[in-house]
């Protein structure tokens, strides 16, 4: 193949550096280090064989788009990041991992450094007729490239989007074993694209794609047309239609009840938005999407609409409205559908149909309806429960704590402690915490004696943590879906914004110079102590790839960002994700309309105001204290007149906690005195009850008591006082009387 595409190159044969050339082929042919695989498992795209190529595309009941590459082509080296870009966008992925993207960019230059005669010679096969015009991207394009790509996800994904119409394959024929299937195929040119339509009851070469174009958009845009020109005898069998409805079809469905949503998405006659939603949208139930054209006047006219693309909902209950989106996009208009109450991921690939989950019942195993809360705002009764269960179960697993964990531990409890926004009784119980472990010249630290601390049983007024599980911006649509390890992200994040916004909060504990102290903590803490090894592994991969570049607290925080969003890409469709709160790239486009931005066609951050967003979301201003227990355990509400503080039901699950835990949980809640001064505190640390005298904190009642003492022995004294004068006088007059 190598010898195909090098003979193929008119400028490498006019200049007749036939030794030159013999040198590369065999450099590369015959130099395993240096013919590097281009896709691995881990990206979304399917990897062929010359075993398993016929099989796959032969009656498939999908099309296929499939790149046959080299891997030691310059030109495919360079395009990669593009291929995987794309598959991950119709895979309904979005920027996850631009640092990945970087990665991947930064590894393309390593290889041009090393490989520079290979890329020259690639250069020139790129050039081919069969591509038409230049196809290396020009430096500038490049750097476009690198800021704008969003979309490319370094671990194989499950959501199943575009997949069930057109997949997305690469077959290597720098591969020996591929060399004859290439040629079979006949490929002379790398990268050569072939479509494959679905069902095609013989082996078939494929469409080859000829275009010089080969940016994202366009080829996502060919995909479309592609489909389209399936008939109806072999359109792939679970892709919705994408030809656009008439007004006949849908006036009768205004006003209509239904069994789920419609969206009719209504654009000019060159528009993709429609197509791309449908596709977008085809693996989720509980919504149909159609498209119809500005042409169709009497539909246009009904639903009251004059600019193009719009997108207009026709609810379960009859009625409709036009749907509001900020920008009027492929993207916006998904993901605002992919949230609508009721609508889910299929995630039986098996095709047959799920329950749909509406409003209401939480499944099985739970009747009680989800707590009213907003997506807008972070919840403080989230933290402290994810705080109790960090300290108080997941911990409390170790009997000793020593070495790596023990100082894992006391870098945790500095963070937390240092920056943790909470309520007063919680901060000042890690501050103890901390001073304690500070103190102690221990190397080895029994956790019961943590524990001991943690449940207060010395009974230091004004220090407590709530033994309850009481989730709220975390809470599931049933038992074991979401819940700690949500807070666990949760409580990072806001650490991470913490740390930025009170850059002297670390000062004297030996993290103040270090912007990635949050960071760092995280990830010791996920490695040696999250219940979930798995993810431990994960996120240590994350880490050791990206975790050096981070050189600011800005960073830090858009850092953690970015790997969250890459953990929601890999998880989303997974069994791990609750229906009720589908992973999606965060924050979506309601939430941060200004995050999001399309460049020609590609959806992509606006970073600055990603960090903006967090910095807000995560602030200390935006935790909210609704539903969080006060210690004698009734919600507290927001301020009156609130429009939060509407009357909720909590719901109390109980910790599956070592039974020595909860003991000492329950004695601690006994010698918790704050009481009322406490409820509704809320976020803010600024809100102290009591008085700290000489190290010691004196609550209200604590106070109340003094005030009480001290006013019966004034009373006490004064009584004395009357009475020894009352008594003195009567002496005074019985001894001073004259005898009579
Ligand atoms: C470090 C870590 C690694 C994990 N790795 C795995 C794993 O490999 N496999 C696995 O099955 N589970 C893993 N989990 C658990 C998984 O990520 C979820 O936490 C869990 O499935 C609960 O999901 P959730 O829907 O509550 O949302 P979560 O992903 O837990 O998110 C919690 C909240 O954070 C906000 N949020 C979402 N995305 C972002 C973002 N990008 N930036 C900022 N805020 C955001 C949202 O408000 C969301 O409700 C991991 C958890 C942690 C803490």
């Amino acid at each position: 193949m190598a010898t195909l595409c090098v003979d193929g190159c008119p400028s490498l044969r006019k200049t007749g550096f036939l030794l030159f050339k013999t040198s590369i082929i065999f450099v590369f042919l015959f130099n395993p280090t240096l013919t590097t695989r281009l896709y691995s498992e881990e990206d979304p795209v399917v990897i062929l064989t010359s075993a398993t190529v016929k099989q796959t595309l032969v009656n498939s009941s999908t099309a296929w788009l499939v790149q046959f590459y080299s891997s030691w082509c310059g030109h495919c080296i360079q395009y990669s990041p593009t291929w995987k870009a794309l598959a991950g966008d119709v895979k309904g992925a979005l920027d996850a991992a631009a640092e990945r993207i970087r990665e991947l960019e930064h590894q393309v230059q390593k290889q041009k450094i090393s490989h520079s005669p290979q890329l020259q010679v690639n250069r020139f096969c790129a050039s081919d007729e069969d591509f038409g015009q230049e196809t290396t991207p020009s430096p500038n394009r490049k750097l476009q490239f690198i800021q704008v790509h969003p979309v490319l996800l370094p671990f194989s994904f499950r959501i199943e989007d575009w997949e069930h119409a057109i997949r997305i394959g690469v077959l290597d024929c720098a591969q020996e074993n591929n060399f004859d299937i290439c040629k079979e195929f006949g490929i002379h040119f790398y990268p050569t694209f072939r479509y494959f339509k679905a069902r095609g009851p013989t082996f078939d070469v494929g469409k080859t794609y000829r275009g010089a174009d080969r940016e994202l958009q366009t080829v996502r845009q060919l995909m479309v047309n592609f489909l389209q020109n399936h008939t109806r005898q072999d359109w792939p069998v679970s892709c919705p239609p994408l030809e656009p409805y008439s007004s006949a079809d849908i006036l009768p469905l205004i006003g209509q009840k239904s069994n789920q949503y419609t969206a009719v998405i209504v654009e000019n006659e060159d528009s993709y938005v429609g197509r791309e939603v449908i596709l977008d949208l085809m693996m989720y139930q509980g919504l149909t999407v159609k498209r119809a054209l500005s042409s169709e006047r009497s539909l246009t006219e009904k639903l009251g609409i004059n600019s193009f693309p719009s997108a207009y909902l026709l609810h379960p209950n009859g009625t409709h409205a036009i749907l509001h989106v900020q920008k009027r996009l492929r993207f916006f208009f998904s993901s605002f559908l992919k949230l609508l109450l009721g609508v889910h991921r299929k995630l039986s690939t098996s095709g047959a149909p799920q329950e749909p989950l509406l409003e209401g019942p939480r499944g099985p195993g739970t009747a009680e309806a989800l707590k009213d809360f907003e997506k807008s705002k972070v919840y403080m009764a989230d933290l402290e429960s994810g705080l109790h269960y960090l300290l108080r179960v997941e911990l409390a697993t170790h009997q000793t704590l020593e070495g790596e964990e023990l100082k894992t531990f006391k870098d945790f409890v500095t963070v937390v402690a240092k920056l943790f926004p909470g309520r007063q009784s919680v901060v000042k119980l890690l501050e103890t915490l901390l001073e304690w472990l500070v103190s102690l010249p221990l190397e080895k630290i029994p956790f019961d004696a943590i524990l001991d601390l943690v449940n207060n049983r010395m009974r230091i007024s004004g220090m407590f943590l709530s033994d309850q599980l009481q989730w709220v911006g975390c809470q599931g649509s049933r038992v074991g879906l979401r819940g700690y390890p949500c807070s666990l992200w949760t409580l990072f994040h806001v650490l991470t914004v913490q740390a930025a916004s009170r850059p002297d909060a670390l000062a004297n504990t030996g993290l103040e110079e270090n912007p990635k102290a949050v960071l760092q903590t995280m990830r010791k803490y996920i490695v040696n102590f999250f219940g979930c090894q798995e993810c431990g592994k994960h996120f240590e991969e994350m880490a050791v790839a990206s975790l050096p570049q981070v050189k600011s607290v800005d960073q830090a925080v858009l850092w953690l960002w970015r790997k969250h969003n890459q953990v929601n890409g890999r998880l989303a469709g997974t069994m791990s994700e609750d229906p009720h709160f589908p992973k999606t790239q965060w924050p979506s486009p309601d939430l941060c309309p200004i995050c999001h931005e399309e460049q020609d066609g590609i959806h992509v951050w606006n970073e600055d105001k990603v960090l903006m967003f967090l910095k807000q979301h995560y602030g200390a201003a935006n935790i909210s204290p609704k539903h969080m227990y006060s210690s004698w355990h009734e919600p507290n509400q927001e301020a009156v007149g609130s429009p939060d503080s509407m009357p909720i039901k909590a719901t109390q699950v109980k910790t599956v906690a070592p039974e020595s835990s909860l003991l000492h949980a329950n004695h601690a809640k006994q010698s918790d005195v704050e009481g009322a001064g406490q409820a509704g505190t809320g976020a803010h640390r600024e809100t102290r009850p009591g008085v700290s005298f000489l190290g010691l904190g004196f609550s209200s009642v604590d106070m109340s008591l003094c005030v009480v003492l001290y006013a019966f022995s004034c009373v006490f004294l004064m009584v004395m006082f009357f009475f020894f004068r009352v008594r003195s006088k009567r002496w005074k007059i019985r001894y001073n009387r004259p005898y009579v």
